[in-house]
């Protein structure tokens, strides 16, 4: 077995490995333990090829392998898809001690871990991301779930995996774009709780070829130190009781974004310019130095996120933003910043405040970049 280059261990009962490295099916194979003689794996077209070998290593070890292709992206987020992966597993007799493979993006884990969530009350679930967005964040955590027509993961489960497999090999045929919009989960970690990754983001060229090889340092390190933020926050609060809230810095706005878009802008894009939304709002609020919300502006554009949106949408974003998960008592709570590091909750601001925050990300060139 290939020494891994890092692990990031999740604190928890159990607690769970993420293993950031190259080549590392056989890791795979360890953490679905013993009993688990069938696999579900659960994959997009555009992963067949990754999905054929994983499945035969897995054959080789013994295990009966049932690959189930699901839709790319977000279209793999219904109730539709759910059912006929929980169709597939009743077909082949799953049992408790069967197993599931999420390979894919973060569209594709949020769909597998809640296949697995919800498969005779919960069985284990092994995430295999193959984007980075899926790697710093949307594998680790056991946050599943899936789309209605009122808004983004509104039904799901808290259900940890048994572990997260970053196998950055994977990311040599993940477009740029995709690249980028992964860059922004790790932009808010530098934001929300280390400072360190923020440097290190400027180190970085997404369009070089040669940005995930074995030897390329800056993005494994980047991964590490994201998925370490990750861990620590879902360590102490799994089920979202108020510090993993952190994690939803940017997403009031980007939720409401990917919505009003049908969910054709990516998911980091999105977040990108909620994040700025939201510095916006923290200085209007008289909470966080304008400095901060340049650095935001300047961090993301050199990285070729997005940082304005559309300025027609505003009524359809607010009332979008009214169905997020932190609303309390009908009131919209924020994740912002005092400073960097510095998240807190900003309660029920007020509508010309929003509405001032919002004219700050908007404008006529805004809106071209997703898709
Ligand atoms: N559960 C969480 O904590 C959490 C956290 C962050 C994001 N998310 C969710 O993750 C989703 C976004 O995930 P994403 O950005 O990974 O996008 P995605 O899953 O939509 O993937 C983007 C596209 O890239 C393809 N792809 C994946 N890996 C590839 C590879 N190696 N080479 C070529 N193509 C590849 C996918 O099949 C898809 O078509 C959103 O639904 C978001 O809500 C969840
Ligand atoms: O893990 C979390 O908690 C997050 O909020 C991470 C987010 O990056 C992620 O997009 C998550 O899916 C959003 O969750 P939601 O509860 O706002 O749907
Ligand atoms: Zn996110």
């Amino acid at each position: 077995m290939p020494s891994p280059d890092r692990c990031v261990t999740v604190p928890g009962d159990p607690g769970y490995d993420v293993v950031i490295g190259h080549d590392l099916d056989p890791v795979v194979d360890r953490m679905l333990g013993t009993d688990a003689r069938r696999v579900l794996l659960v994959h997009p077209p555009a992963l067949r090829g990754r999905a054929g070998s994983l499945a035969t290593r897995l054959r080789d070890q013994g295990r009966e392998v049932v690959p189930v292709v699901v839709p790319e992206a977000e279209e793999a987020k219904t109730l539709e898809v759910l059912q006929r992966c929980w169709d597939v597993l009743g077909e082949h007799r799953f049992g408790r001690q069967d197993a599931v493979v999420g390979l894919g993006g973060g569209a594709t884990t949020d769909l597998a871990g809640f296949v697995a969530a919800t498969w005779l009350r919960g069985v284990r679930v092994v995430q295999v991301p193959t984007t980075l967005l899926g790697m710093v964040d949307a594998a680790v955590g056991g946050k599943t779930g899936i789309n209605t027509a009122a808004g983004k993961n509104l039904v799901g489960s808290f259900h940890a995996p048994a572990g997260v497999v970053c196998d950055l090999t994977t990311l040599r045929t993940l477009p740029t774009a995709d690249l980028r919009a992964g860059l922004a989960e790790v932009v808010k970690c530098g934001f929300i709780a280390d400072p360190g990754i923020l440097p290190l983001l400027t180190e970085l060229d997404p369009a070089s070829d040669r940005v995930h090889e074995p030897g390329a340092t800056v993005l494994a390190e980047l991964v590490g130190r994201a998925v370490a933020v990750k861990a620590r926050v879902v360590g102490e609060d799994l089920r979202e009781s108020g510090l993993r809230e952190i994690l939803n810095y940017g997403h009031t706005l980007g939720h409401a974004i990917e919505r009003t878009e049908g969910y054709r802008w990516r998911h980091g894009d999105a977040v990108a310019v909620g994040m700025v939304y939201v510095a916006e709002l923290a200085r209007l609020a008289g909470l966080l130095d304008p400095s901060v919300v340049d650095q935001h502006r300047r961090l993301l554009r050199s990285l070729g996120l997005p940082t304005r949106y559309r300025a027609d949408r505003w009524p359809e974003l607010l009332d979008a933003m009214r169905n997020d998960k932190k609303v309390r008592a009908d009131a919209l709570r924020f994740v912002v910043l005092t400073d960097v590091a510095r998240p807190t909750i900003l309660t029920d601001p007020a509508p010309d405040l929003l509405t001032e925050a919002y004219r700050t990300i908007s404008g006529p060139d805004a809106g071209t970049v997703g898709g």
